[in-house]
């Protein structure tokens, strides 16, 4: 049982790892991992009403507006009263991250730096299990039967906007939009970046950073949460 709920937010362009990294760390550490993506995917796929806008942002390769994810997301981290938790793709934009400011306060936030022919590599290699979310790499952690997941045996997809012609566009706008959210988060001496190509090497700074800040948690009492 941790003394004091602990919050952060893990920042990165498209394919740095963030949910790669995320994973391990609710696992390490018994943070639930908060996916944006997977939430609006949830409310997509249950039809609610912000579901339903926000999938004619996503099928055209756009961002979801602030308004939107704001709606989405805010209540309920308020929810999240009794659990520590990391957040995976929001804020990326002032507009977001000064909202949860006013929701939260965090204490510390992981923002992935990694080149772009890598992120390029990674993605147009990246396979989805569109039902749970769950991410394989042909060449990093592919599934165990080719073109299916793992547990349900269903097929995998892949996004047309992690194809190399939609990426750049994809890059640029994320540079645009989460240079002041990095800038906020600097000035509150809440930052950490990591750069590099491989997950696995970035994963032991991590790792030992967040043991600073946390206790980890024994192999057997892990467990990943959906967001509620
Ligand atoms: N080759 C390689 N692939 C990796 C590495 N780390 C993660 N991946 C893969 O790269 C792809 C992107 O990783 P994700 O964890 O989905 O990245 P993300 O930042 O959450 O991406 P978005 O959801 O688009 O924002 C996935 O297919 C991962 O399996 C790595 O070190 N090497
Ligand atoms: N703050 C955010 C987060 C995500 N989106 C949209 O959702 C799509 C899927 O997100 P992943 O993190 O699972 O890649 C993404 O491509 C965006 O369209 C958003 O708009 N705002």
């Amino acid at each position: 049982m941790m003394a004091k709920l602990f919050r952060a937010v893990i920042m990165g362009p498209p394919g740095s790892g963030k949910g790669t990294i995320s994973e391990r760390i609710a696992q390490s550490f018994g943070l639930k991992h908060l996916s944006s993506g997977d939430f609006l995917r949830e409310n997509i796929a249950a039809n609610t009403e912000a579901g339903v806008l926000a999938k004619t942002y996503i099928e055209r390769g756009l961002m979801v507006p602030d308004h939107v994810m704001t709606r989405l997301l805010l209540p309920r981290l308020e929810e999240m009263t009794r659990h520590s938790w990391l957040m995976d793709g929001f804020p990326c934009t002032l507009t977001q991250a000064k909202a949860l400011n006013s929701t939260c306060d965090l204490d510390l936030v992981i923002s992935l730096n990694i080149p772009y022919e890598t992120l390029k590599d990674r993605l147009s290699d990246r396979w989805i299990h569109p039902a749970s979310g769950r991410v394989y790499n042909m060449g990093f952690n592919p599934p165990r039967v080719q073109g299916r997941d793992d547990l349900s045996g269903e097929p995998l997809i892949q996004h047309d906007n992690d194809q190399p012609e939609a990426l750049v566009a994809r890059l640029r706008h994320y540079k645009d939009v989460a240079k002041p959210v990095i800038d906020l988060y600097k000035s509150k001496g809440i930052l950490h970046t990591f750069s590099g190509t491989e997950t696995d090497k970035i994963w032991p700074y991590i790792n030992s950073l967040l043991s600073t800040k946390i206790p980890s948690r024994p192999e057997t009492d892990t467990q990943h949460i959906p967001l509620p």
